[in-house]
């Protein structure tokens, strides 16, 4: 697997412009479209998270706004085609290891397949794990952590992965494109309040303060030191506005 992350902030000019390999500075104008267009789609989802968690127009976007520093990026994903008998299910290679993402959302595009997730009541073993086949024009909406904690576990993100696809898709190399976002830098991980449906702190549950960035840093850490297994998280029921 090889990937690169573009950063939102250097290419919108919320911070110096980065040096990036020839073929991103040669289309440096229509990475921004990407990113304005992505983001675009980002706030429609937004908008319609606020209004089924009771939430004031406008709170979830506000915190990740284009115009803003953040850990925003886009990442590019190439898997190679696999060599030898990918047919045989125990057999694939697991280019991408199962993990949720850390920010708020994420928008995937890709063609071909090869992304599995785990449904969320599934022991992590090989043959639970499902397929998500790709649907041609649309893109594969993922919750992650950050609005997990926000909401208190009412959103749910998902664990996931990326193996050789089936049939033969195989033999093709796999790209993928992820728009990843993160809240503006100066967001925190304290739960959202002010909404009727997101649950208040309970019991021997305490407040975090830390800064999304720490947070996020020190999760990170904790995944790559075996300290933290990553597991799909948050999925609460909850009543919704109609
Ligand atoms: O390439 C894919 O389909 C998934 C990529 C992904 O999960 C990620 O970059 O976080
Ligand atoms: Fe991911």
């Amino acid at each position: 697997m090889e990937m690169y992350n573009l950063g939102q902030d250097d290419i919108v000019g919320n911070s110096a412009p980065r040096q990036n390999p020839d073929p991103i500075e040669a289309h440096r104008s229509d990475c921004r479209e990407f990113f304005e267009h992505a983001h675009a789609a980002i706030s429609v989802i937004c908008a319609n998270l606020d209004q089924q968690l009771g939430l004031p127009l406008d709170t979830l976007i506000r915190r990740s706004s284009i115009d803003q520093p953040s850990e925003t990026s886009l990442r590019l994903l190439l898997s190679w085609p696999q060599t030898g008998d990918a047919e045989v299910g125990d057999n694939r290679q697991i280019t991408l290891g199962g993990h949720t993402d850390i920010g708020t959302l994420t928008l995937l595009f890709h063609v071909s397949g090869g992304l599995q997730i785990l449904p969320a009541d599934k022991d992590n073993v090989a043959e639970n794990w499902r397929y998500i086949r790709p649907e041609p024009g649309c893109a594969l909406i993922n919750v992650g952590d950050t609005l997990v904690e926000w909401t208190g576990g009412i959103l749910r993100s998902s664990l996931h992965r990326v193996v050789t696809a089936p049939g033969e898709q195989a033999r093709v190399a796999r790209q993928s494109l992820a728009y990843l976002v993160r809240p503006r830098r100066t967001e925190t991980m304290h739960r959202i309040q002010g909404s009727d449906v997101i649950p208040p702190l309970g019991e021997g549950e305490e407040e975090d303060t830390r800064s999304v960035s720490d947070w996020a840093a020190w999760r990170a850490r904790q995944v790559m030191n075996g300290e933290l297994k990553p597991r799909t998280t948050g999925g609460r029921r909850v009543v919704t506005r109609a």
